[in-house]
């Protein structure tokens, strides 16, 4: 049997020809997996030709404060290109705006996420690869071969998984997202490599991420976090975690542009804490993507994006008539 790769593998289909004229917006293929709610589109050649240049971007290095480690590339997308993936990403993702409860003085208490988001990828205990095929004369099957989902399997043994082994189904990375991870690891270029990838869609200056570090143990030791901005310019806060010498530092600031990558590694997430804080202002009414890649080492890190991340609420698509993100009816 031919080996593919698992990035050959998903499926890839031409969309229902129409009477309308092709434009360079048409998507040409999907990806499908039976784990999304709709398939999603790969990058037309009008985005994927240009973002390939990324690879060579040169960043700044920024470690002038006690534990701090960060890339700044500045920008890392040129700007029509930032523009283009801004509106192809928030056209074409699944998002959820999440809800869930915690115990907050002993009360149990809502919290309502307040962005949208959404998340694919699984811990390093797994990976998704294509299913073995009994023979050779089942690739001659083109069709076999196109419609057949990955599945996700035991990186040691490639048995497949229990369906018990996560709360939530675990996503592969679309072929849109997983095009962009192949580029920014080579434009990193420190061996940094990731598995999931988180996307946040702030509507507006309402929108926000509070101060929080992304330290948690299912990431490892001095985790590497790859975070990319398109569409508004937000600010990005970094203050140091409290000290026994005291708290009152000024935070670091950083005007994060449409196009830019801040790479948080080393000891930083360990000792900083991040923010988007809400803002008023002329650029607060337009819509903001982040995407964050990261690399999660056990099995606890699928269950925890998933949850928080998915959840268990309705599926949201950007709605280009209404120009908003709305809720599009099913489950997730
Ligand atoms: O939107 C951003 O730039 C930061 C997002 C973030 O910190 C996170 O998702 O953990
Ligand atoms: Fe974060």
């Amino acid at each position: 049997m031919a080996k593919r790769t698992i990035d050959s593998f998903y499926k890839r289909v031409s969309p229902p020809q129409s009477k309308k004229p092709k434009t360079e917006e048409t998507p040409l293929s999907f990806t499908h997996h039976p784990s999304y709610p709709h398939p999603i589109a790969a990058l037309p050649p009008s985005i994927a030709n240009p973002l390939a240049s990324i690879r060579d971007a040169q960043p700044k290095t920024i470690a002038n404060q006690p534990h701090l480690d960060l890339l700044y590339f500045h920008p890392l997308i040129p700007s029509p290109t930032a523009r283009d993936l801004f509106q192809f990403l928030r056209r074409e993702l699944p998002f959820y705006r999440v809800q869930y409860t915690i115990r907050r003085g002993g009360q149990p208490t809502q919290i309502n996420n307040p962005r949208f988001t959404t998340v694919f990828g699984i811990d390093a205990t797994s990976q998704f690869i294509p299913p073995t095929r009994p023979d050779a004369t089942a690739i001659a099957d083109t069709d076999a071969i196109t419609t057949a989902p990955s599945i996700p399997v035991d990186t040691k043994t490639h048995n497949p998984i229990s369906p018990t082994k996560y709360q939530y189904t675990p996503r592969p990375i679309p072929e849109c997202l997983d095009t962009l991870r192949h580029h920014i690891e080579a434009a990193i270029g420190d061996g940094s490599t990731y598995n999931f990838c988180l996307v946040n869609y702030y509507a507006s200056g309402n929108d926000s991420i509070s101060y929080h570090s992304d330290d948690e143990r299912f990431l490892g030791a001095n985790p590497s976090i790859a975070s990319i901005s398109l569409g508004a310019q937000r600010d990005f806060l970094m203050r140091h975690k409290p000290t026994q010498a005291g708290s009152n530092q000024q935070p670091v600031k950083f005007g994060l542009a449409s196009g830019d990558m801040v790479v948080m590694r080393g000891e930083t997430q360990a000792n900083w804490l991040h923010s988007i804080p809400k803002r008023k202002g002329s650029e607060a009414q337009m819509g903001r993507i982040n995407i964050t890649f990261r690399k999660a080492v056990v099995s606890g890190g699928t269950d925890n994006y998933y949850t928080y991340n998915v959840g268990k609420g309705p599926v949201c698509r950007w709605d280009e008539r209404e120009g908003k993100m709305c809720q599009s009816g099913g489950g997730t």
